[in-house]
């Protein structure tokens, strides 16, 4: 197993063209937030914007755009109950997140099916929280012309995978990935983390039990998003995106038991800056 350390960090996050708009830095589709995960979706899209995404559109149910709209102006809205309106902005996206706090509702199965046929491969998806129990639970297949990145903390794996924890080791999760869809990315998301991708196996060095509060996940996925729409897909902004996350984590940690995940999106830009001189 390699170990992902901060070298790869500066790799990934490199100073800005100073020619560059908007439009070089990914436009990022969240679908995300159901009636009673309101929460999930904000974090999600908050962190992808303070992770540097270009454009962010969160597809939800219309009863949240005002929260949205208040905790975060920069981010735009649609109604994902509206089919027109999603297949223009799938169409329209490089990453697509999709899950945090969605709901298993007959609406959020179809959300899913509706992004892993209609994408193609220049697309990225991010299969978080709630489309991955529909995946684990319906007969709809892990299969997508786009590329798949699997978030699942162990209790989702074990759904999806069939392997109980105390099985999910790095050699059967392999396997069962590889069963699953031999080209997807998993990130297996636990007391130092996994990255699975082909043949090989990462870790991530960081990371505390401070961050075990809930919307820890959903701000990862926003951050992954943001990440792959501006650095572009590959197996360094993905190391990259699961460091420098649990990095701030670590450093919140010093002084704080609990690590808020908002707390975490806050100093994103910093510790952007920070690794982008170095
Ligand atoms: N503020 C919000 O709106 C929040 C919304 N959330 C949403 O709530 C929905 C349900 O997600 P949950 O993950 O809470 O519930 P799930 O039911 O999907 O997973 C929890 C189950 O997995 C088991 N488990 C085993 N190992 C685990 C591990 N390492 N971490 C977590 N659970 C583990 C637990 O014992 C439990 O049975 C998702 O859509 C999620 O995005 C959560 O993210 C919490 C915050
Ligand atoms: N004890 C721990 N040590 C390190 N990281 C942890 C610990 N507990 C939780 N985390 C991290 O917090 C995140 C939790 O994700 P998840 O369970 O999906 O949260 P949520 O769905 O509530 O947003 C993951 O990135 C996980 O690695
Ligand atoms: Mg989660």
């Amino acid at each position: 197993m390699e170990k992902v350390n901060k070298v790869v960090l500066s790799q990934v996050i490199t100073p800005r063209d100073p020619q560059s708009y908007k439009g070089n830095y990914g436009k990022i589709l969240i679908i995300a937030g159901s009636t009673h995960f309101g929460g999930a979706a904000i974090l999600c899209s908050s962190a992808a914007v303070h992770s540097g995404a270009g454009l962010v559109t969160v597809a939800t149910t219309p009863e949240k755009f005002t929260a949205i709209n208040v905790k975060i102006p920069e981010a735009m809205t649609i109604d994902y109950h509206s089919k027109k309106d999603l297949q223009l902005a799938i169409q329209n996206s490089n990453v697509i997140a999709i899950g945090p706090g969605l709901g298993t509702s007959s609406v959020a199965k179809g959300l899913v099916k509706a992004v892993l046929t209609n994408t193609n491969a220049e697309q990225t998806i991010i299969l978080d929280a709630s489309a991955l129990t529909i995946i684990a639970e319906t007969d709809l297949l892990l299969q997508s012309e786009a590329n798949l990145v699997l978030t699942p903390h162990q209790g989702e794996w074990q759904r999806l995978s069939q392997l109980p924890i105390a099985q999910q080791t790095p050699e059967n999760s392999q396997a069962k990935l590889r069963e699953l869809n031999p080209k997807a990315i998993l990130i297996l998301k636990k007391h130092l983390s996994e990255i699975y991708y082909q043949d090989k196996i990462l870790q991530i060095q960081a990371g505390n039990p401070g961050m075990a509060t809930g919307g820890m996940g959903d701000t990862l996925t926003g951050i992954l998003a943001g990440f792959i729409g501006q650095f572009g897909f590959s197996i360094k902004t993905i190391s990259s995106a699961l460091l420098i996350h649990s990095l701030i984590a670590d450093d919140l940690n010093e002084k704080n038991y609990v690590v808020l995940p908002s707390k975490i999106i806050e100093k994103l830009p910093k510790y952007m800056a920070k690794f982008s001189q170095k």
